[in-house]
């Protein structure tokens, strides 16, 4: 085993075998505590391009957070070619890591808006893209995992043919569809539900898990989560890239003042506040939260209630959901 292997920093050139090819590094698109994410090509056909997820292996970890990525990747695929999920191309294990070669995708949701001029998207792009990022959020519901780390970082668009993917409407109409947006990092998500799909009776204490800025109320508060509680942070999401101001706790960073931030925000000149510049669609997402608010530990969801008002706020625009986004404009 060379040096290199012995870590996850990979220079570009550094081959990998894996099962079902031979993957070679051209360059890194990001690195966290876990190990690192390498845009990687096939060596027998340069064309094919692919990102790599490398986790290092380490003996006190016993939760792998490739393991779980893996798992619902897994699950998802069997169900839906054309689905917010990246496919799994390829996966393995060498001495020091593991690995995931799957489905290439673009720049995430947080890059395409810091890209734009005032830092958000325009009402249509950030209200299109963010009805595609709760479709695939429901989806893994459907599959008993919550995800608890929802964040524009953690989905991305589509490249190439699946950059604008053509859809059936329930009608049989074939419709043009925006750029796929895709849902990325399982590596917190958590079983809701038993092998009874009947939700897990909630413990009495959960630690604190995800994004401060994205985390919803019950997490700050160490209550157990649910679907309900990725609906919260997709709320916050959603705002986050269309609200200009930002969200109002955006430059705290105490966990504690955040809550108290997020608590405020439900109430009297802070709540309108939340919703400054959006006025097109204003009682939609106010009608939207207040909605998630009354949700519950055992409530279901009804994430078409949340889809239709999002569908109104989009035409209160002038715009529909299949026009353009932002950054397919740019193009
Ligand atoms: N399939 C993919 N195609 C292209 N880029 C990807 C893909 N998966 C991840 N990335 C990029 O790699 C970087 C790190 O990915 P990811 O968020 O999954 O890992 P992470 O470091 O565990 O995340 P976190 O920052 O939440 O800890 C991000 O910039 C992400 O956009």
């Amino acid at each position: 085993m060379s040096e290199e292997e012995d870590d996850v920093h990979f220079p570009p050139g550094h081959v990998i075998e894996g099962a079902h090819g031979k993957y070679v590094v051209e360059k890194l698109l990001g690195e966290g505590g876990f190990g690192a994410v390498y845009k990687v090509y096939e060596q027998s056909d340069k064309t094919k391009l692919y990102a790599m997820k490398v986790e290092k292996k380490k003996e006190e970890r016993k939760d792998s957070k490739l393991k779980m990525e893996i798992a619902i990747l897994k699950l998802v695929a069997a169900e839906r070619k054309d689905s917010h999920f990246t496919s799994i191309i390829d996966r393995g294990k060498k001495e020091t890591y593991f690995f995931l070669v799957m489905q290439l995708v673009g720049k995430s949701l947080a890059d395409l808006k810091n890209k734009r001029p005032d830092k958000v998207f325009s009402l249509p792009t950030g209200l299109g893209a963010s009805s595609q990022c709760l479709e695939a959020v429901q989806d893994l519901h459907k599959h008993g995992f919550i995800h608890r780390d929802l964040k524009p970082a953690n989905y991305a668009c589509g490249l190439d043919d699946k950059k604008r993917v053509v859809s059936l409407t329930p009608q049989n109409a074939v419709l043009p569809y925006p750029s796929q947006v895709y849902i990325l990092d399982f590596g917190i998500a958590r079983k809701y539900v038993n092998k009874e799909n009947v939700l897990k009776t909630p413990r009495e204490k959960a630690r604190f898990k995800g994004t401060v800025k994205f985390a919803s109320l019950a997490c700050h508060r160490n209550i157990e989560l649910s679907p309900k509680d990725d609906c919260e942070s997709w709320f916050y999401l959603m705002l986050d890239v269309i609200q200009p101001s930002g969200l109002p706790w955006k430059r705290i960073q105490q966990r504690e003042a955040v809550m108290q931030c997020k608590e405020d925000a439900r109430r009297g000149d802070k709540k309108a506040k939340l919703f400054d510049g959006l006025k097109s669609a204003e009682t939609e997402l106010g009608k939207i939260m207040d909605y998630i608010d009354h949700l519950q530990y055992y409530s279901k969801v009804d994430y078409t209630f949340i889809y239709e008002l999002l569908k109104v706020a989009v035409t209160n625009t002038g715009a529909t959901m299949e026009d353009k986004y932002d950054w397919e404009k740019d193009d």
